[in-house]
């Protein structure tokens, strides 16, 4: 028999979590933030990135941007570098600017783009992390949000070897050290890098350049990444394993992965535990993948010899904080992007792209506005499908299909395949994508994305029946996903504007895809929807929508269940 239902209780979390046979998948309903044109205020006038052909937009750079960068953008706009803006001014002077420009230094909140008056139009971040940029509240702005994600990728790789070497020789306080007028060389023996094991959790763009490197030194290097495809690892040489092997296995641990709900505090009290005795960990990713606390007590308990630390959960950190202040801790002030090359580097990227969205390469409205709930759909199809995808096996095949009854000039599928591309990369990585990043983006990340047409006989009055997304290659974590002809299948359509889940798999189901799912495996057999429905009723999880799949009576079925995701995430 399948895996049939029993007792569980939901736990919060913003990724998939196992539930014996239950899998949760969070479609998050805030659409991102290349949305203008789709999603708005209901109280407030649909607005666009179309400008007057001779309006000179203005742009405020908030925090240093290189030359280059400054240059390209005087071209096309006036330009306003107003650095060290306390927040007040930062929302003052928002209201006459149509793009802003910052770092990681500047927290762009809700604040900002309330006081920005509908003008703001565009938030370009020099730099890959958007996590200082509230983007539910800039897509309820209609506000588009870029960043820079490769030109700083070899400095941060970079600072974190300078990081893991100087603290493996205890450079800065040997340094400190001589300086005060010491000469203490028996305190600061170190230890050795060659044939010694770096497990490196995050193996993206700065993850697989540190292991390059760290290959260089004569280290034995493993990475741990969900979702990287395992050729681009055996290419540098570095072996795939899962969270709890390298972590166990590590001398050295270096932190590249992006801060999301599901990598926040992932080194905490219960990993660090697992760890040798002994290990020295860096982070030059995001400070909040570290529970700070419980770093602290390793460091004192002895289990993490040394760390040393490019980033901290609150930027700067409080003088008097106990982890760097800590003699076991070497730390930089985020310095990771901080090269002269990649700063100019990323002026460049960002004020491209804070160009191109300004030119109103977004501003196919007429198509986009009948496209609506497609756009939604086509997103949260490539959410669905990412989250299916069984940790380790990366995704590099993606087939889209669309079922339409109009002829293939009168459907422009780019939109809708950038909708997918962002659903397909934004859960599991920090690149921002949107419509003018996202065929980009895809290549850089060695995703291949075809597109298929089936013609529909019938009225072409609505753009589309169906979308599909079919994901090659790639083991599931749900294995009801996997259709007769072995890919990880979804499919949708959109039901009175809403969007639905029609497919998993080879299973017919009808879900709206709004909330959170659950994806239950069973054997149709009866009492099994009234068992499942008691279930999360002891969790008080409101359902609002069970349907069932099966492949005939009393066999296989796929359960699929609506529920309302505030309710789920409390529990
Ligand atoms: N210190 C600095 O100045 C500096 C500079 C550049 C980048 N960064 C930070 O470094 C991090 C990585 O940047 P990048 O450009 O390599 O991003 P990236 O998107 O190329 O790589 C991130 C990788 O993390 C992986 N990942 C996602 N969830 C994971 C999980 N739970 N466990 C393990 N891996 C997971 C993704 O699959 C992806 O391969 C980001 O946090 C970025 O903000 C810091
Ligand atoms: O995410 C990034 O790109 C880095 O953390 C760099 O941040 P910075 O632009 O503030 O140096």
């Amino acid at each position: 028999m399948a895996a049939a239902a029993s007792s569980t209780t939901l736990k919060p979390s913003a990724s998939a979590a196992t539930i014996s046979g239950f899998r949760r998948l969070p479609l998050s309903t805030t659409f991102g933030v290349t949305t203008l044109s789709f999603r708005h205020r209901r109280d407030q006038p649909r607005r666009f990135i179309v400008l007057s052909m001779d309006a000179k937009p203005t742009i405020l750079v908030a925090e240093k941007l290189g030359e280059a960068g400054v240059n390209l953008l005087k071209e096309f706009a006036n330009v306003d570098c107003s650095y060290n803006l306390s927040p007040e001014e930062l929302c003052t002077k928002i209201s006459l600017c149509d793009a802003l420009i910052v770092r990681s230094g500047t927290k762009v909140n809700r604040e900002v783009f309330e006081s920005s008056g509908g003008r703001l139009k565009v938030v370009g971040r020099a730099g890959v992390g958007i996590d200082n940029v509230d983007l539910a509240a800039a897509t309820e702005h209609g506000c588009l949000v870029v960043n820079a994600p490769t030109a700083n990728t070899v400095a941060a790789a970079e600072h974190g070897i300078a990081l893991l070497t100087a603290m493996a020789r205890n450079i800065a306080q040997a340094d400190a050290s001589v300086k005060s007028g010491k000469w203490e060389r028996s305190k600061y023996v170190g230890v050795s890098l060659v044939g010694k094991t770096l497990a490196v959790l995050g193996f993206g763009k700065v993850g697989s350049e540190v292991a390059r490197r760290a290959k260089g030194l004569g280290m034995h290097v493993i990475a741990h990444d969900p979702y990287a495809p395992a050729d681009r690892a055996r290419a540098i040489g570095v072996g795939l394993v899962s969270f709890d092997e390298a972590i166990a296995s590590a001398d050295f641990i270096s932190l590249h992965m992006p801060l999301t709900a599901s990598t926040s505090k992932m080194l905490n009290d219960e990993t660090f535990a697992k760890m040798k005795k002994g290990v020295r960990i860096i982070n030059v990713a995001r400070g909040g993948v570290i529970d700070e606390e419980a770093l602290v007590k390793a460091l004192d308990a002895g289990i993490v010899a040394q760390a040393a630390l490019d980033v901290f959960t609150v930027e700067p950190p409080a003088k008097d904080s106990k982890l760097v202040q800590h003699e076991n801790v070497t730390a930089t002030p985020h310095l990771g992007a901080s090269t002269m090359e990649a700063q100019e580097g990323v002026a460049i990227e960002v004020a491209e792209a804070v160009v191109g969205a300004l030119k109103g390469e977004l501003a196919a409205t007429a198509v986009l506005t009948e496209l609506k709930p497609y756009v939604s759909l086509a997103e949260k199809l490539g959410r669905l499908a990412v989250q299916l995808v069984a940790g380790g096996s990366g995704v590099k095949t993606v087939k889209v299909t669309y079922a339409s009854a109009r002829a293939p000039d009168d459907l422009d599928t780019r939109v809708l395949r950038a909708m997918i591309t962002k659903g397909l990369i934004e859960p599991i990585s920090s690149v921002f994508v949107n419509l003018v990043n996202a065929d980009f983006t895809a290549k850089q990340r060695g995703l291949r994305i075809t597109e298929e047409r089936i013609l529909l006989d019938g009225s072409p009055e609505s753009p589309l029946e169906l979308i599909q997304v079919q994901i090659a290659n790639v083991e599931s974590r749900f294995a009801s996903a996997i259709s007769d002809s072995g890919e990880i299948k979804v499919e949708g359509r959109v039901k009175d504007g809403i969007p639905h889940l029609t497919r998993v798999g080879s299973f017919e189901v009808d879900v709206s895809l709004e909330g959170s799912i659950i994806l239950c495996r069973q054997v149709d057999q009866p009492g099994m929807i009234g068992k499942v429905g008691s279930i999360l009723a002891e969790d008080n999880v409101n359902v609002s929508f069970m349907s069932v799949g099966r492949i005939a009576p009393r066999k296989q079925a796929v359960m699929a269940i609506g529920v309302d995701e505030d309710q789920a995430s409390s529990h």
